[in-house]
């Protein structure tokens, strides 16, 4: 035999006997590969995405077409901690309808390949660290449906190309660095501010914010409402335009001066400083320059430099208490007007900007069962929020403290804390956008009014404090005994973890006892152990609170039925926050209302 030929042979022989399969890959196959080299798999989700592996379909988070060469149809990693960038070879998988990386670490920038895949129908990127801007071509995605970008660091224009996306219906832009005019054009039209909530840069008729010249005149006024709105806007041509720029500027010029000299005739130096969203520099004291006051919900009653001045003078005396965040003052204004001011502790890893901005989220949620935050204020030394004052305090003082005159809780008043708190709650994971996951439910953060009506406060704050930097929480931020096993485990928060801190809340309203009482903790238990004893016990008897003479047997059974479900240790098995408040509905609060009310108007 020839010398060239055994050469030849032996190389096949090498070639299949040591791989095989990689020359089975198909190239949706090749190109996972190649995703997942740009990719930093911390936690190895990908272990099983490998070259001598010709099922790729088979993979983690991968599924393909059936019966279609094996071409990939989705991929799904979200919350998988995976680092690294996306692979501009994501445009080679040209039969790829979902792309579903929300809530990992990723960055860099969404790579323009993707555009490529023009089958896709979803593409959630939501919460991690994107970059740049929004691929100009995305107009080439005509059949997506779901476009999820919310909660990056992407900056740039809104490109109009999104408005040719006619299947697009839904669509989260929210909480990045847009910025300019979003274009009235095409299904771009048909999005309200919620798409674009947390870009405070970005103007126009959706945001409801006039766009400006350069000589800061508005030149987008709101548009009428219309029937329109659902069909591309016709724009003004250029010289129209321009013939309206021009005339505006001048109208708008005559107005300014106008508007200077009655400014400076009528309008004292007070009520200048109370317009909202003002940066408001010191100039009697240069050291305060830098502070900077937000409201939220409208305008507080009163100038900024009130506001700031009982900021700057609470001292030890207003301290009604503190936390993991930092202290609590009461704050009273002139007329009386009663704030809570939260002084932030911990310092700021990431940039004010992006602190703020996702402040202004927290500050748009409005619920009954929620603790309004109504504003923030960054003076040179610290920062601080206003909340609504809640003078009974806390559920925890109810329960736990016997130091003041307490009134004792009653089972009426029991319930409609389970209840409110539940909504609240529910409100949080269901019906806001983005959802918020509060991490540390617990007593002391139902705030109770006159009314004894619950009102949870610190939501959003874990988040925004504790792991600034991942977007998703990961670090344990909440109590211990409200904890979640999973939660505690892996330091991931989720809607269920909350659901078992919540389960916890309507035992400890039950019991009277805080989930880390001496009385069980002793014992090796923690409240949900103590209670599945008790019940296994049939000692219905010795779980209520003693103080709590009214209990009824019918409701008392179904709270400790769904906060058994709520604690369950298997997450998945937990009802959502939507189902806990649906059942406490219709099992708790409807059957007897006459009696409920009737008790509940003691107050
Ligand atoms: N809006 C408010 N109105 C009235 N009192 C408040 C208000 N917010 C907080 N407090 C009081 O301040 C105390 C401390 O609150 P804070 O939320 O800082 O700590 P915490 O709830 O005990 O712990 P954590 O920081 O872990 O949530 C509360 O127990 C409560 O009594």
């Amino acid at each position: 035999m020839e010398m060239g030929t055994v050469a030849w042979i032996s190389l096949v022989i090498i070639v299949t006997v040591f791989c095989p399969s990689s020359l089975a890959l198909t190239l949706d196959g090749m190109t996972l590969l190649e995703i997942k080299s740009t990719l930093n798999d911390t936690k190895n989700v990908l272990s099983n995405w490998q070259q001598f592996d010709e099922s790729h379909c088979a993979w983690t988070g991968i599924s393909c077409h059936p019966g279609d060469e094996q071409r990939v149809r989705s991929i799904n990693l979200p919350y998988m901690q995976l680092g690294g960038i996306i692979s501009p070879s994501i445009g080679k998988l040209s039969r790829l309808q979902r792309l579903a990386l929300h809530q990992n670490s990723l960055h860099g920038t969404i790579p323009n390949e993707l555009t490529n895949c023009t089958e896709l129908r979803a593409l959630y990127l939501r919460g991690n660290y994107f970059q740049g801007g929004i691929p100009s071509n995305i107009g080439n995605l005509s059949y997506l449906n779901i476009l999820d970008l919310s909660s990056n660091s992407l900056k740039g224009a809104i490109p109009s190309s999104i408005g040719r996306l006619s299947h697009l219906q839904i669509m989260n832009l929210s909480t990045n660095f847009f910025s300019g005019e979003i274009p009235d054009i095409g299904v771009l039209s048909t999005f309200d501010k919620n798409s674009f909530v947390g870009n405070v840069d970005l103007c126009g008729r959706q945001v409801q914010k006039p766009c400006r010249t350069s000589l800061g005149f508005p030149v987008v006024l709101p548009h009428a409402e219309s029937d329109e709105a659902a069909v591309p806007t016709k724009r003004p041509s250029h010289y129209m335009k321009g013939v309206l720029i021009g005339a505006m500027a001048i109208l708008g010029l005559a107005l300014v001066i106008i508007l200077s000299f009655l400014w400076t005739r009528l309008l004292s130096k007070k009520e200048r400083a109370a317009k909202r969203y003002t940066e408001v520099k010191k100039q009697a004291d240069p050291k305060a320059t830098g502070t900077k006051l937000i409201t939220f919900h409208g305008d507080l009653p009163y100038t900024s430099s009130e506001i700031i001045e009982k900021l700057e003078s609470l001292d030890e005396e207003d301290i009604v208490g503190s936390g993991g965040f930092g202290t609590v003052y009461r704050m009273v204004m002139n007329d009386c007007g009663t704030f809570a001011v939260k002084q932030i502790d911990r310092s700021c890893e990431g940039s004010d900007q992006v602190f703020e901005r996702e402040l202004e989220i927290l500050g748009s949620i409005n619920h009954i069962n929620l603790v309004n935050l109504r504003g923030y204020c960054r003076l040179p030394s610290s920062r601080l929020l206003i909340y609504d004052y809640l003078a009974i305090g806390s559920l925890d003082d109810l329960l736990h403290e016997n130091t003041r005159q307490r009134q004792l809780l009653n089972w009426s008043d029991r319930l409609k804390i389970a209840l409110g708190s539940a909504q609240g709650l529910a409100y949080l994971h269901h019906e806001c956008s983005p959802k918020v996951v509060h991490c540390n439910i617990k007593s002391s953060n139902i705030l109770l009014d006159e009314n004894m009506e619950p009102h949870i406060s610190d939501f959003g704050l874990a988040k925004l404090l504790v792991d600034e930097e991942a977007h998703v929480t990961t670090v344990v931020a909440g109590t211990f005994g409200y904890l979640a096993p999973e939660y505690l485990q892996s330091g991931r928060a989720t809607e269920k973890s909350d659901v078992y801190s919540f389960g916890v809340l309507l035992l400890e309203l039950v019991t009277g006892k805080r989930p880390t009482d001496p009385s069980f903790v002793k014992r090796g238990l923690n409240v949900v152990g103590w209670m599945n004893t008790l019940l296994r016990e049939n000692r219905l008897e010795d779980v209520v609170d003693k103080r709590c003479t009214d209990a009824d047997a019918g409701t008392l059974e179904v709270i400790l039925e769904l906060a058994a479900r709520c604690t369950d240790g298997n997450a998945d098995d937990r009802p959502s926050m939507n189902q806990v408040l649906q059942l406490l509905e219709q099992e708790v609060m409807s059957p007897c209302p006459s009696e409920f009310y009737e008790s509940h108007s003691d107050h």
